[in-house]
C-alpha cells in the first residue's frame, strides 16, 4: 500500500505581478504526494499546472503557503526532485553520453569514482534503451530519442520524484505511446515517484495511480482527484475494454469538458 507522503503542498497559492496588476495563478492548492505513486495534474491550457511542477522543483517558492519534500520545506531545487521538460534540454555540444554525465558528475562527485560514474550513466542509457547512441549529439537523434536522454538524465540523479512537464507533448503518437511504455517500466522497475503534466486523458488514466484535475484559472486549484484502481503492469491493449478504465476516462473528460469547460 502506499506510505507517507514524499511531496506534500499545503495551502500553496501564487501570485505574479504583471502589467496589469497582480494575477492570482494559484489559490490555496493542497495535496499530498506518496511514495511510488504516479500522479498526473491535467487541467485547461493556463490553469496553472506548470507553476503548481515549478513549485514542487523548487524553481519558484510560492506567494503564500508551503510545499515540503520528505517533510524538509521545499526552498529551491534540489536533486532529489528531478525534472523532464517537454523540449528535453539537452546541451546540444555534448554527446548523449556527456549530457547524462553533467548530471552524474553533479550529483555523485566524491561518492563515485570514474568508472563507477561510467557504469552508472551507461546503466541509465540502457534503461531508456539509448545506450547504443550514447557518442550522438542531441541533433544527430530523433525527438523521441532526444527525450528517452532526458529522462535518463533525469534518473541518473536518483531523484525520489520525478517532475515530468509534458514530457511527451511534442512527439508522434508512436513515438509517444513507445516512451509512455517505458516510463511505467522503469517506474515499476525503480518504484520511482512521478508528477506528471498531461493534457492527454488517456496518458493520465493509463500511467497514473492518481489524476488531479484542477479548475480554470485565474485562482486555479483542486478540482477532484481520482484513483486509477488499475493492476499493473498495464497493457493499453487489455484496457481499451476495461469498465473501471473507461469509467476512469469518462470522469476526467467529464469534469474537463462538463464542469470546467474552456471558455472559447
Ligand atoms: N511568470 C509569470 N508571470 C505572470 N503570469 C504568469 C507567469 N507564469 C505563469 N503565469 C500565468 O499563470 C497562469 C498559469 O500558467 P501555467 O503556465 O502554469 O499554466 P499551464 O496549466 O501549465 O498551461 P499550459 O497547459 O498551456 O502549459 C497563466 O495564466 C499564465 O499566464
Amino acid at each position: 500500500m502506499r506510505n507517507q507522503p514524499v511531496i506534500r503542498v499545503q495551502q500553496v497559492s501564487q501570485r505574479f505581478n504583471t502589467a496589469s496588476g497582480e494575477f492570482l495563478a494559484l489559490d490555496n492548492v493542497s495535496f499530498d504526494i506518496h511514495q511510488g505513486e504516479t500522479l498526473s495534474l491535467i487541467g485547461h491550457s493556463g490553469c496553472g499546472k506548470s507553476t503548481l511542477l515549478n513549485l514542487i522543483a523548487g524553481l519558484t517558492l510560492p506567494s503564500s503557503g508551503g510545499l515540503l519534500c520528505n517533510n524538509r520545506e521545499i526552498a529551491g531545487p534540489g536533486p532529489e526532485r528531478a525534472v523532464v521538460f517537454q523540449n528535453h534540454s539537452l546541451l546540444p555540444w555534448l554527446s548523449t553520453y556527456e549530457n547524462v554525465a553533467l548530471a552524474v558528475r553533479q550529483v555523485f562527485r566524491g561518492e563515485m569514482n570514474k568508472s563507477e560514474m561510467h557504469e552508472w550513466i551507461m546503466h541509465n542509457l540502457e534503461l531508456v534503451q539509448m545506450a547504443h547512441a550514447h557518442n550522438k549529439r542531441p541533433g544527430e537523434i530523433s525527438g523521441g530519442m532526444k527525450q528517452r536522454v532526458g529522462i535518463a538524465r533525469a534518473l541518473a540523479m536518483k531523484p525520489e520524484v520525478l517532475l515530468m512537464d509534458e514530457p511527451f507533448g511534442a512527439l508522434d503518437a508512436l513515438t509517444r505511446t513507445h516512451l509512455q511504455d517505458a516510463v511505467m517500466a522503469i517506474q515499476q522497475r525503480l518504484n520511482t515517484t512521478i508528477v506528471l503534466i498531461t493534457h492527454d486523458v488517456d496518458e493520465a488514466v493509463l500511467l497514473s495511480d492518481r489524476v488531479l484535475m484542477m479548475t480554470n484559472g485565474p485562482a486555479a486549484t483542486v478540482g477532484e482527484i481520482m484513483r486509477v484502481d488499475l493492476p499493473r503492469p498495464r497493457s493499453r491493449v487489455a484496457l481499451a475494454d476495461d469498465s473501471h478504465y473507461q469509467q476512469c476516462r469518462q470522469q476526467v473528460l467529464q469534469f474537463l469538458y462538463e464542469k470546467q469547460p474552456k471558455a472559447a
